[in-house]
């Protein structure tokens, strides 16, 4: 269509500047790393006696490193577990160690809790200090040093590492992890990276790795011409698996259903009482599981006590993940220790699911699909996958986000059963039926590129200079359509970030120049709203408060909900925020009033501030993340010459009243153009349309535009109880 004519324009002239290039530099064969970079700045490491565990890839260990040193890209395919995130990198930085070559790899992990775990493990069986030869840098935490040779990083930490440097060569072998998870930061990293393969980064090793891959539209993308023939690069198969894992599905489980269960209702992506009893009745039986698989007599005829693997459930969401944990925290006397896992989950409470269960207790880890690639859990023998997910989606008239419930691919699906037979023989249930799998669950996801909002994508095109936004973008794995970039561009000049030319005449709807704002936002690690906030507040004078809202905005709500205190919790905040009624200035007092009481030490203790957030309804866990990223906004904007004012004690209650008026002003600037307004209820009209039905219970809604329809679903599921 049209709408994709683009793509073939601009892929041509990519070929022939490539072409060209390539002539310029008949020597420079892509992957062979000239000389001069050798031998230099040799870190030197006593050699030890390290035996690397017997893993599927540690038999094709030569192979692979020599297939990595001959080729500038490689894409490696090897079934979960295999040790391609773990071994891979590790067999290339011992190989130049023992060469006295220079080496600095990076690997990338889409999450960071992949990033950190994998890292520990390093540096764990290796017995070096985190930090030194192996290190891991995700969000804000960085231990890594000087003398870090290996660093594993999010997909998004090293995206912005070198779309700042417009190159590689910081390091010289790049592995791309995960690539399956096609999100819009891993597409562009893709881009970037081919990009600057074929430019000032020729001498960088390229390594991507999956499980799940299509691996031939990886190799086409990364291809390269040789005499006049585009040559795919090089794919590589490790053989095996480490342990086999078993499939069930609700077909198989029969004896637990009894076959109650509607087939009606399963097609539905929704999670109905039945099926959480299928899952929990399964974890029943898996203490009868355990001792048939382990053998329960030992040779003196004497009765042992098998050990009682972990499982691991994956839901959609937090919502489900609550429910579940009711209904395992009601099961008396099972010995069930349940960890949920997801990204509001604070880092450090994520690592505990690492750690061993106590003897005799059965670890449960409830995870959205945060634990879907690159971990191993040790004791994992069991997996339950409910198949759902949320995935964000967003709507074109609007620029409206959501997050929708919705089937996971058979990609998302098979990487989640990879969790188990890791270190012992696995089980996998997935609890929709065969049929419904094979006919109706999608083999892959949408790529995020092709139904997301392209903004910080789009900044990222800009900053890195590298010519019109549609021109790069048309070079991506799956390039979005020109409507798409269009829409973005328009977005982008209504907020600001790029600027509009004074003619109407010479208007590119493709293309703007970065402006001030747009740089700024580029570098800020939040939403573009919440970043024109920081510089209207800078603008206005009320910039400590707009950080304070961008980063509390960022991170997960610091106020507490407690079971069952929900109404002394809103309270609690209705408070904070005075007669505003407003969340974010409720966010700014609470904040304040948390770090005055610092400031006057009375939180010295780690109980008084425990204490102090019990009464006050505030996680102090989260405060504290939202403080460090505060301290990190403020740091970053001190580039651009914009700090925070010693404030003026407030005193009177005029300038009270006057700042808060600004701030409100700032906030409505920097959301718009999102705002609705709240009106008067008309009583007369209210029983008009009511036409005799329970108010109670009805939900009457007006004024819904045209494209209404689009929320009608989840409008529907809003009201499900009415
Ligand atoms: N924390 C750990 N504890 C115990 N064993 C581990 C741990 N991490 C890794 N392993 C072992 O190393 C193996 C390889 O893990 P690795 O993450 O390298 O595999 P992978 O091929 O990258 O898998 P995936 O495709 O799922 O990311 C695991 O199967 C397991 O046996």
């Amino acid at each position: 269509s049209s709408e994709m004519e683009y793509i073939n324009k601009y892929r041509q002239l990519e070929a022939q500047e490539f072409d060209m290039c390539g002539s310029a530099h008949p020597n420079s064969r892509p992957g062979s790393r000239p000389p001069s970079a050798k031998l230099s700045n040799v870190t030197c490491i006593p050699e030890t006696a390290y035996k690397y565990p017997d893993l599927p890839i540690n038999r094709c260990k030569e192979e692979v490193i020599s297939l990595i040193e001959s080729n500038s890209v490689v894409i490696i395919h090897g079934a979960t577990g295999s040790g391609k995130s773990t071994q891979l990198p590790q067999y290339i930085l011992d190989h130049n160690i023992q060469r006295s070559t220079y080496c600095n790899i990076v690997v990338t992990q889409p999450r960071k809790i992949g990033a950190s775990s994998i890292a520990r493990w390093i540096s764990k069986e290796r017995s070096w200090t985190l930090g030194g030869l192996v290190g891991y840098q995700v969000g804000l935490e960085k231990i890594a040093t000087e003398d870090t040779k290996l660093i594993y990083m999010t997909t998004g930490v090293l995206l912005q590492k070198i779309v700042s440097a417009k190159s590689l060569m910081e390091f010289t072998h790049v592995f791309i992890d995960e690539v399956h998870e096609r999100t819009e930061e891993m597409d562009f990293l893709l881009l970037v990276v081919r990009k600057l393969l074929r430019t000032n980064s020729r001498f960088v090793k390229v390594i991507l790795m999956s499980a799940t891959i299509n691996c031939k539209e990886f190799a086409d993308y990364f291809a390269v011409p040789v005499q006049n023939q585009m040559n795919p690069a090089h794919i590589f198969e490790v053989e095996g698996k480490p342990y086999s894992i078993e499939e069930y599905y609700l077909n198989d489980l029969v004896h637990i259903h009894h076959s109650k269960l509607s087939p009606h209702l399963l097609e539905e992506p929704v999670i109905t009482k039945d099926i959480y009893k299928v899952a929990i009745s399964l974890i029943q039986m898996f203490d009868d599981l355990d001792m048939k698989e382990s053998g329960n007599t030992t040779w003196s005829g004497a009765h042992i006590v098998a050990e009682r693997s972990s499982v691991l459930v994956f839901l959609p969401g937090l919502g489900e993940i609550n429910y579940m944990h009711e209904l395992l925290t009601n099961m008396v006397h099972k010995r069930l220790q349940v960890y949920p896992l997801h990204s509001s989950v604070t880092l450090e409470e994520q690592n505990n699911v690492f750690l061993s269960p106590v003897p005799g207790y059965r670890k449960i880890i409830l995870s959205t699909n945060i634990a879907e690639s690159s971990l191993t859990v040790p004791h994992v023998k069991y997996v339950i996958d409910f198949c759902l997910t949320r995935t964000l989606v967003c709507d074109e008239d609007t620029n409206y986000q959501s997050l929708r419930l919705s089937w996971a691919s058979k990609t998302s699906c098979d990487q989640r059963k990879g969790r188990a037979g890791r270190v012992s023989k696995g089980h996998c249930y997935r609890l929709v039926h065969k049929d419904f799998w094979d006919s109706s669950i999608p083999d892959h996801v949408i790529p995020e590129m092709l139904r997301c909002p392209l903004g910080s994508t789009i900044l990222k095109v800009k900053l890195l200079d590298m010519g019109e936004p549609r021109a790069l973008l048309a070079t991506a794995l799956s390039p979005p359509s020109l409507s798409d970039i269009e829409r973005t561009i328009l977005l982008l000049k209504e907020v600001g970030a790029l600027a509009v030319s004074g003619q109407r005449e010479d208007e590119n709807p493709h293309d703007g120049e970065l402006t001030f704002l747009g740089r700024v936002l580029a570098q800020l690690p939040v939403n573009q709203q919440l970043g024109k906030l920081i510089v209207l507040g800078h603008v206005f004078g009320c910039l400590d408060e707009c950080l304070i809202i961008a980063a509390a905005l960022s991170l997960k709500n610091f106020f507490a909900m407690p079971f069952r205190q929900h109404l002394d919790g809103y309270r609690n905040k209705v408070n904070f925020s005075g007669d505003s009624k407003s969340d974010c200035i409720a966010l700014v007092e609470a904040f304040k009033a948390w770090q005055a009481c610092r400031q006057r030490g009375e939180l010295r203790h780690p109980k008084d501030e425990l204490d102090w957030g019990r009464l006050n309804y505030i996680q102090i866990k989260r405060i504290r993340e939202v403080a460090e990223l505060y301290e990190e906004l403020k740091t970053r904007i001190s580039q651009f010459n914009m700090y925070v004012g010693s404030q003026r004690p407030a005193v009177d209650h005029e300038y009270i009243y006057k700042q808060r008026f600004i701030l409100q002003v700032v906030l409505a600037g920097a959301f718009y153009p999102n705002y609705f307004t709240f009106g008067q209820p008309d009583e007369e009209m209210a029983v008009r349309e009511l036409a005799g039905n329970d108010p109670k219970t009805t939900v009457v809604l007006k004024h819904i535009p045209p494209y209404g329809f689009l929320y009608y679903k989840q409008l529907q599921s809003l009201f499900r109880q009415c």
